[in-house]
């Protein structure tokens, strides 16, 4: 049971802090200059507000911000306790105080091995086993040793998962896909039965594998598209008997797992202390060893792992995800920014700001704070993102001349894994136009100037030169990395994972649990029953029931 009122972490309200009172009042101040006028005070900004770890550069210099500014938000993480806080983290406090559990996701990825305790138990010799059992496992599917119930290799893997058992596969896979290996992968998240048929078209049951990755192994999502992939099996030729060949479960029920007919043999375990949308480094990141090998995925943990002793031991001034994680608070509690884009330069990364709306608005879409009290200020913003380019031709007209203040943050690596003529040259030229642009703008003048030199007269100046102009002002992050490697998106993965924590710790909530879902999924079991026969339906309100009652008769 939790206890309200833990004592395991700080239990600030922030908007009481002395630096809270401060910010509130330099605000004011800052919100006065443009970002292009404290680019002209000050030529060291980039000095000052850019900071590098390994391979990634972090340039925050195109914010609103000064050194007051960081000063301020430095102290604001300070009174409240952040250090205190990311100690209990590692040190396997019980910080997920809602559901009971220690977070622990830092120590799936702990390579230097040193001891992380839970209820007194050193975990380490259950991570290091379950990651031998995917090296093993890993090796004979891509090796061709492992073979299907026809004595076939395996060349295709279905994933079946959803939320954190699907998006961080997913997204690891393809932005890693230059590593990628000869097998298929596959993955099915959506209840839809659309996303099942259509992914199992064209495969062969004696060379395909399933993983059900699903860490309670009840969801209904993964169940249901479990049983119908058995289904599709049995249909194919194999026999029960053959299961064992053709499935394997990423889960911590291992009840649940024999329950379904799978093999204990091929379970992959985790356990309570990883959160879902924090489980890619666990049992649930065998889809991405099958990917791109073991020791690919091992260098992603080892990158992740470099990215948490950072975190943990540099000051809170050179910390990339405590810099990141407050120049989002100084935007979404005094600038009232509402949502944050994220903006991956870079194809394979394109599943990279879904991946981070479960991660972020998962974890910090909440509304009532440590003491289970209502609060007052804004908690998680609302994450989206598309590749650049392609969001550019999309929805950056809204960024740059519409009314909402977007805070964004530019990612792109400096090394395509596919050099292409001038490709590369051309992607990086919008990315650094891009920040440029949203930070200058376009002043009247210029405008002016360009249309007389296009030989417009003074009256259709006037009339045209409002709609061509750009306030600028609008801040971004870069984010520069030398290569997207195994070992620098590990990295990446978790530096935002440690912002999305440093933010929880500032708002006083509990990031690691998601009570939020459990609503809508209560009311789909009570819904479910009532959809089998053609009765009709009068037990919600008149809306539900008419909704409900036309379904029956279209269905
Ligand atoms: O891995 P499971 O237990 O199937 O859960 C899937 C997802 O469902 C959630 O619990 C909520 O929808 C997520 O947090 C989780 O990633």
């Amino acid at each position: 049971m939790f206890k309200i009122n833990s004592i395991m972490l700080p239990n600030t309200d922030f908007t009481t802090t002395q630096s809270y009172k401060y910010l509130a009042d330099h605000y004011i101040d800052i919100v006065s200059k443009s970002l292009k006028e404290l680019f002209e005070i000050d030529n060291q900004r980039f000095n000052k507000f850019s900071l590098q770890f390994e391979d990634i550069l972090l340039d925050y210099s195109k914010n609103r911000i000064d050194e007051q500014t960081v000063a301020l938000l430095m102290q604001l993480a300070r009174e409240c306790s952040l250090n205190k806080a990311i100690d209990a983290m590692f040190s396997g406090e019980i910080i997920n105080v809602t559901e009971g559990r220690p977070v622990l996701h830092v120590a799936l990825r702990n390579r230097s091995n040193t001891p992380v305790y839970v209820d007194g138990k050193d975990v380490m010799p259950d991570v290091n086993r379950v990651l031998d059992h995917m090296k093993e496992f890993s090796e004979a599917i891509i090796s061709g040793t492992w073979k299907g119930f026809t004595g076939k290799s395996i060349t295709d893997v279905v994933n079946i998962g959803i939320g954190g058992s699907d998006l961080g596969p997913v997204m690891v896979t393809e932005a890693l896909k230059a590593y990628k290996n000869h097998l298929n992968m596959h993955f099915v998240s959506n209840v839809d039965g659309t996303h099942i048929v259509e992914t199992l078209k064209g495969l062969n049951p004696e060379t395909t594998l399933f993983l059900i990755a699903s860490k309670t192994f009840t969801t209904q999502e993964t169940m249901g598209n479990a049983h119908s992939a058995r289904d599709w099996f049995i249909a194919g030729g194999g026999k029960d008997a053959d299961v064992a060949k053709h499935f394997a479960a990423l889960s911590t029920n291992s009840e649940g797992v024999a329950k379904f007919g799978i093999d204990t043999k091929n379970m992959f375990e985790f356990w309570d202390w990883v959160g879902g949308r924090y489980s890619l480094w666990s049992a649930i990141g065998l889809s991405i060893a099958l990917s791109i090998g073991f020791e690919n995925f091992a260098e992603l943990l080892g990158g992740a792992h470099a990215m948490d002793n950072h975190f943990k031991n540099a000051e809170l001034e050179q910390n990339l995800p405590v810099a990141l994680a407050l120049v989002g608070i100084w935007y979404n509690n005094f600038f009232e920014a509402e949502t944050n884009a994220i903006l991956p330069y870079d194809q394979y990364m394109h599943r990279f700001a879904a991946y981070f709306q479960q991660g972020d608005m998962e974890s910090n879409g909440k509304h009532v704070d440590r003491n289970g009290k209502p609060i007052d200020y804004q908690t998680g913003p609302i994450i989206w993102g598309e590749p650049g380019t392609n969001g550019q031709h999309a929805f950056y007209q809204l960024i740059h001349q519409g009314t909402k203040l977007i805070p964004c943050d530019f990612i792109a690596p400096a090394q395509s894994h596919n050099p292409l003529g001038e490709h590369h040259n051309m992607l990086l030229s919008n990315f650094f136009a891009q920040t440029e642009a949203l930070m200058n703008g376009k002043t009247r003048e210029v405008v002016v100037d360009e249309l007389k030199k296009a030989g417009k007269t003074d009256e259709e100046i006037e009339k045209i030169a409002p709609f061509k102009e750009f306030e600028g002002n609008r801040p971004t992050n870069s984010i520069l990395l030398k290569k997207i490697t195994p070992h620098s998106l590990g990295s990446l993965i978790a530096m935002y994972e440690h912002k999305i924590f440093v933010q929880g710790i500032i708002w006083n909530i509990y990031s690691f649990d998601q009570w939020g879902v459990e609503l809508g999924k209560q009311l789909a079991g009570k819904i479910l029953p009532e959809l089998k026969d053609n009765n009709e339906v009068n037990t919600h309100d008149s809306s539900t029931n008419g909704l409900i009652n036309q379904y029956k008769a279209w269905r």
